[in-house]
């Protein structure tokens, strides 16, 4: 019964990286249709590939998967799968991000990434019902220079791109190199998210709140460390993106059973569920719910708090939060008279 409610209960996602959507299968088509040389011929040598010891060997695969993506087509089909997958998975709406400078590294302009994954949001908007938000992430393993050129470049389709954040490498790459371009970038009217506290310490979420003045921190999961760091983010209600496949996958935790998902939403801090980069790390939003309760025994009321905290955490505007609220609330209601 609790997989069924997870199954239809509404939801959104909020730290999906669309590349980490790249399903093996599509990443050979592409390096097929895109005459890529890639160092696999098969999907099973792909899977067996996907045996991360950390963020880094992870994040070395990634790269490698991107090189197949080069047209606003590739881009458009890889956005459009991962909607038709999490539509199945009542997925209302999800917040994207992108990451540009692995693209125009290798001489793919800024505005065919942007529209490939732009025009698949406006069908899923249209065709799936599922609203959307893009954001722009900085690659931190690159300066702040970098970081601020891409900026630059985005700032003709700002009304595409409702925020910036940090992500890639993050030992040794603290949000304090990247705090004037995030400066620049909120003057300009970007909000910011940065992922900390995934493998880096405490001390970088304190950063990404301090100095990058983000509304939203992605991971997270290391803020346990530092009970003064709990309080403020519970006090102050800053959501955490959490995403637990994820974690277990890059070693963050050694099983789902030791993840602080429940923990941190017991100590009444704003925890979202996420799947990162599903096509890597064995799901999607469905089955990041479905494996954490079971692991963790969350009950139907801590799941509809982490549906909620999905939509009160999100970017859509007050009114609308509302509204998905609301509609959450009618669905509570209508599974409820179901079971009894
Ligand atoms: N989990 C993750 N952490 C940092 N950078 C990423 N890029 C894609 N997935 C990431
Ligand atoms: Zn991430």
């Amino acid at each position: 019964m609790i997989t069924e409610f997870i199954q239809q209960i509404p939801k959104a996602e909020l730290h999906i990286h669309i590349e980490g959507s790249l399903e093996p299968e599509f990443m050979l088509n592409l390096a097929e249709r895109n005459q890529i040389k890639l160092p696999f011929t098969s999907v099973e040598e792909i899977r067996q590939a996907y045996q991360f010891n950390h963020l880094q060997s992870f994040l070395d695969l990634y790269y490698l998967g991107s090189r197949v993506l080069l047209t606003e087509q590739d881009f458009y089909d890889l956005t459009w799968a991962y909607l038709e997958k999490v539509a199945c998975q009542n997925i209302r709406h999800t917040e994207i991000f992108f990451d540009p400078q692995t693209h125009t590294q290798r001489g793919i302009p800024f505005e065919v990434v942007l529209s490939g994954i732009d025009q698949a949001l406006q069908a899923g908007q249209k065709k799936l019902g599922i609203s959307s938000r893009l954001m722009l992430c900085f690659l931190r393993h690159l300066s702040p220079e970098s970081a601020m050129e891409i900026l630059k470049q985005a700032i003709p389709y700002q009304d595409q791109i409702i925020a910036v954040g940090l992500d890639s490498s993050e030992q040794n790459h603290p949000p304090s190199q990247f705090k004037d371009v995030f400066e620049v970038a909120r003057n300009l009217g970007f909000l910011t998210v940065a992922h900390a506290g995934e493998e880096g310490p405490p001390e970088y979420i304190w950063q990404a709140i301090n100095l990058l003045k983000v509304s939203r921190i992605d991971h997270g999961v290391r803020c346990i460390e530092d009970p003064k760091l709990v309080q403020y983010l519970k006090e102050k209600q800053i959501p955490l993106t959490v995403c637990p496949l994820s974690n277990v996958r890059l070693k963050v935790f050694p099983t789902l059973q030791h993840h602080n998902l429940k923990t941190l939403l017991d100590l009444g801090l704003c925890v979202t569920v996420n799947s990162d980069d599903p096509a890597y790390f064995g799901g999607y939003i469905l089955e990041n719910f479905l494996e954490t309760q079971s692991a963790l025994n969350f009950s139907f009321q801590e799941i509809y708090q982490l549906a909620k905290n999905s939509f009160l955490a999100s970017f859509l505007g007050e009114q609308e939060k509302h509204n998905r609220i609301d509609e959450l609330d009618q669905f509570m209601q209508q599974f409820t008279q179901k079971l009894s």
